[in-house]
């Protein structure tokens, strides 16, 4: 078996013309969406993420700002600055790239962010809506990103075992809420999990999303499953690569997400999601 490729590139081009006609519309009533993106520090590849972001709203039409600032900030200064854009009604949604520098409190300033332009998904508010099924709060990006990869592709949750790979706030447990919520049966393996393989060999779906290259193996998965790698790792060349031992797995899989091109395109097309339906949200 060879797998098919679950193409992020080609799925984002065609939500992204959607976006494109919607903060078009928007635009029009007179409420253009608007996202401020905030990085700290010179990270190089939180710069590549930020400029890919704010090139995917001048391609679609949305309002963007950047505030860049030396590592040097202080938690404080930083407070300050989302507080202006929380009364800046022409921004629907903050975004502050992570990982931040060492002495500021990631999850402090993600609370300091208005719960309306939570565009992230990373607030508490946007958590508890998640959890509970009520409405408000936005889905975190590369969650959603790849639940809509799944729907592109037609498939079918209800009643399917998904593993989710690794359990961080922003990946591994809203993922596994997500399938949940569409009736999968659900484990969340993690470092903790004496044999991962046991759990992986009986997914119909594994979501990868643990930052360790080659990680999954073409013999911990069962012949025809769906693999979504939400890794983001180099190799011993400096290539990109993800979580899953990719050309091995392809051989078994029924369905795979490339790395790059596959998950990584779609958080961005996600955030471009919330932060229309954040100016949807607000009275013109
Ligand atoms: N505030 C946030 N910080 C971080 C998030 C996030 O969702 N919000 N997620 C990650 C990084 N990330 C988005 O910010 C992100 C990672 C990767 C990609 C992407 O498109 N990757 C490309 C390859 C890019 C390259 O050449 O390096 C791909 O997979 O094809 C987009 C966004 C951590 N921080």
């Amino acid at each position: 078996m060879t797998a098919h490729i679950i193409d992020g590139l080609a799925l984002s081009r065609k939500l992204r013309t959607q976006i494109a006609t919607e903060a078009q519309q928007l635009t029009a009533q007179g409420r253009r969406p608007g996202l401020a993106v905030i990085l700290v520090g010179d990270n190089p590849a939180s710069q590549v993420y930020v400029r890919n972001k704010i090139k995917a709203c001048e391609d679609t039409g949305i309002h963007s700002v950047l505030e860049k600032f030396d590592a040097s900030l202080s938690e404080t200064e930083l407070l300050a600055r989302i507080a202006a854009l929380n009364a800046d009604p022409r921004i629907h949604g903050i975004l502050v790239q992570l990982p931040l520098p060492g002495h500021i409190d990631e999850q402090k300033v993600i609370e300091a962010i208005s719960p309306a332009k939570d565009v992230d998904g990373f607030h508490v508010a946007s958590a508890g809506a998640l959890l509970t099924g009520l409405p408000g709060g936005f889905w975190p990006c590369t969650p959603h990103g790849c639940l809509q990869m799944l729907d592109d592709i037609g498939y079918e949750l209800r009643g399917k075992h998904a593993v989710v790979v690794g359990r961080s706030n922003i990946v591994g447990k809203p993922m596994a809420l997500m399938l949940l919520a569409r009736s999968a049966t659900v484990t969340i393996c993690h470092s903790a999990t004496p044999d991962l393989a046991h759990f992986t060999r009986d997914a119909d779906v594994i979501v990868a999303a643990v930052g360790k290259r080659g990680l999954i193996t073409r013999d911990m998965v069962k012949p025809g499953a769906v693999v979504i790698d939400v890794g983001m790792n180099r190799d011993d060349h400096g290539k990109l690569c993800g979580d899953v031992d990719f050309a091995g797995v392809s051989e078994v899989a029924g369905w795979i997400t490339p790395v790059p091109g596959g998950v990584g395109p779609m958080t961005i097309t996600m955030l471009l999601a919330n932060t229309i339906e954040s100016a949807r949200r607000t009275t013109a």
